[in-house]
């Protein structure tokens, strides 16, 4: 099961994700001005830090908004990067955040699951409740693949619905718990589900509280870097064993900014998922 091979990944390289959020402006000058068209900029960008970090991390998270902003060639960029992720063997999540119903969810799940944008998990909205959810379960079941449902986010507005009591608890505890429930039929080998939860680093004790709910719940952790959190964050977390993958995006793809504009830059890059490697692996013992 996809859960398991994540989970392995995690173990035996490190929990780290790494967030592929490619921007023009994170490219150094010798590929921003060369004559390349921009879908292969940023490949090449993309190309060159899978290259340089496979061996120290579990997986790429490619967020779609970023492709998506530069038109058709970021699409085509996006669905390159995909396909190289699992040419080496990496395992990739599609941060797409899609939270429509039924037939359209259907769609979703096609659009993402085979064809040019296959990856092997999405992140999921649940606020429409199962039938944003259940949609993809036929490929959890029949083709390998997984989804990360949003929890409890790394935002501060977050707090605005998230928090919010029902019968005594947070809407955040109650989404866990449906994670749980819903996630029962996907327990792989490991123990965890394929159907996996997102919950920010930024809220380490709301993220404890949830994690002692959900046993069987592998989690997407992002939140790590750019936004605060740190490797000591993760440590009753990861008390009794790695339970999910966190990712970087800026704090590892702009290693390099204000340093240098030539091809070392990935020099930087690895050197960043070194420190977080280190980080995270000071705190897990
Ligand atoms: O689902 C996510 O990945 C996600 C959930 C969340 O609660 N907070 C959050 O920041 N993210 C994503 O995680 C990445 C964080 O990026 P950095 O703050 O640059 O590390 C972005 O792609 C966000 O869209």
């Amino acid at each position: 099961m996809i859960i398991d091979r994540l989970y392995r990944e995690a173990v035996e390289k490190s929990p780290i994700c790494v967030g592929l959020d490619t921007k023009l402006e994170y490219l150094p000058k010798y590929l921003l001005e060369s004559d390349k068209s921009i879908e292969e900029k940023i490949f090449e960008f993309n190309k060159q830090i899978i290259d340089n970090t496979f061996d120290l991390v579990a997986c790429y998270k490619v967020q779609i908004a970023f492709y998506e902003s530069l038109g058709l060639e970021g699409l085509k960029a996006y669905s390159r990067t995909l396909k190289y992720i699992k040419e080496k063997g990496k395992i990739s999540i599609a941060d797409i955040k899609r939270g429509d119903i039924s037939s359209t969810a259907e769609a979703y799940g096609k659009a993402h699951f085979q064809g040019d944008f296959e990856a092997d998990f999405i992140t999921i909205n649940p606020y429409m409740g199962i039938d944003s959810v259940s949609p993809y379960f036929e490929y959890m079941d029949n083709e390998e693949k997984g989804i990360f449902m949003l929890i409890r986010t790394s935002n501060k507005g977050s707090e605005d619905f998230q928090e919010l009591l029902i019968e005594d608890k947070p809407v955040f505890m109650k989404v866990a718990e449906k994670a749980n429930k819903w996630g029962k039929s996907f327990i792989g080998k490991e123990g965890f589900s394929s159907l996996g939860g997102v919950v920010g680093l930024t809220y380490p004790e709301e993220f404890l509280q949830i994690k002692n709910n959900n046993p069987n719940t592998f989690f997407l952790i992002p939140g790590y870097g750019a936004q605060g959190g740190k490797g000591e964050d993760i440590k009753e977390i990861f008390k009794d064993g790695i339970c999910g993958v966190i990712n970087s995006s800026r704090g590892i793809i702009t290693a390099h900014k204000g340093k240098t504009e030539d091809k070392s830059f990935v020099n930087f890059i690895r050197q960043n998922t070194l420190n977080m490697k280190e980080d995270i692996e000071n705190w897990q013992r």
